[in-house]
């Protein structure tokens, strides 16, 4: 789907996550130094990736969307807390013909990664953990924040797939889940909380020493050089 540049008015709106989280998004045109994020989108075809990042980046649902051929660029700045933020989001193609060709080249440098299944479609929800591996397969280390959405719950009479089942995935991974719906509007805010919860975190973050590392990040970064070094004397 071609990006279409919306007018700035439209960036300039502000919310109210809860008390100790107030943000408010900007046009570019006021942030000189603006720290950068890239967050990539993926999921099965279909699911609702493009819908969701342009509900984020231009405030509307979009009508009519095309199949995303490889990858999209969008982005929005965003102030946490008085300090700016960029977001990049990369809305990548969920068909199987583009995910070698094109997409495997966006997952480097990422630092946050959002999983969108569709709520309707419980093959695009059986599908996540394959995508969960095959971020790891591209060395998306397991700091990385990442977040687990169901989208299209405004189609409730056709849900197939249950909260307590995606809260039961996202629980095993340790992600937090948002289910919501880039076609309603109510929901626009519930949208923005996703991107902004990745933005917050990785506006928070630190860098750690290995001291400072939780037990089950060592164990999961030790495991993963293992496996680094068992590949390579192969
Ligand atoms: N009802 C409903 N339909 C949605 C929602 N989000 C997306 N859609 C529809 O789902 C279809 C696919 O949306 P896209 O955003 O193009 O899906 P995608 O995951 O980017 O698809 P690929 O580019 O093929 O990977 C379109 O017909 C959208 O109108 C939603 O929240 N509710």
């Amino acid at each position: 789907m071609a990006i279409e540049n919306k007018p700035e008015e439209e960036f300039d709106t502000v919310f109210n996550l809860n008390d100790s989280l107030e943000l408010s998004a900007h046009s570019e045109r006021d942030c000189g130094k603006a720290r950068i994020f890239k967050i990539i989108v993926i999921g099965d075809s279909n699911v609702g990736k493009t819908c969701l990042t342009y509900r984020f980046c231009g405030g509307t649902f979009l009508k009519n969307p095309e199949a995303t051929i490889g990858v999209d660029f969008r982005e929005r700045t965003v102030v946490l807390d008085g300090e700016t933020i960029k977001l990049q989001i990369w809305d990548t193609a969920g068909q199987e013909r583009f995910r070698k060709s094109m997409v495997e080249h966006y997952y480097r440098s990422v630092h946050a990664v959002i999983f969108v299944y569709d709520v309707t479609n419980l093959p695009s929800f059986e599908s996540i953990p394959e995508w969960i591996e095959e971020c790891s397969k591209h060395s998306v280390g397991p700091l990385v924040p990442r977040i687990i959405v169901g989208n299209k719950c405004d189609l409730r009479e056709h849900r197939q797939v249950p909260a307590s089942a995606a809260h039961c995935l996202a629980d095993s991974y340790n992600f937090p889940l948002f289910e919501t719906s880039a076609k309603d509007a109510a929901e626009k805010e519930h949208v923005d909380a996703i991107f902004l919860t990745l933005a917050y975190r990785l506006k928070s973050h630190k860098p750690l020493r290995l001291k400072q590392l939780s037990e089950s990040s060592v164990r999961e970064l030790r495991n993963q050089r293992e496996q680094e070094t068992t590949f390579c004397q192969c």
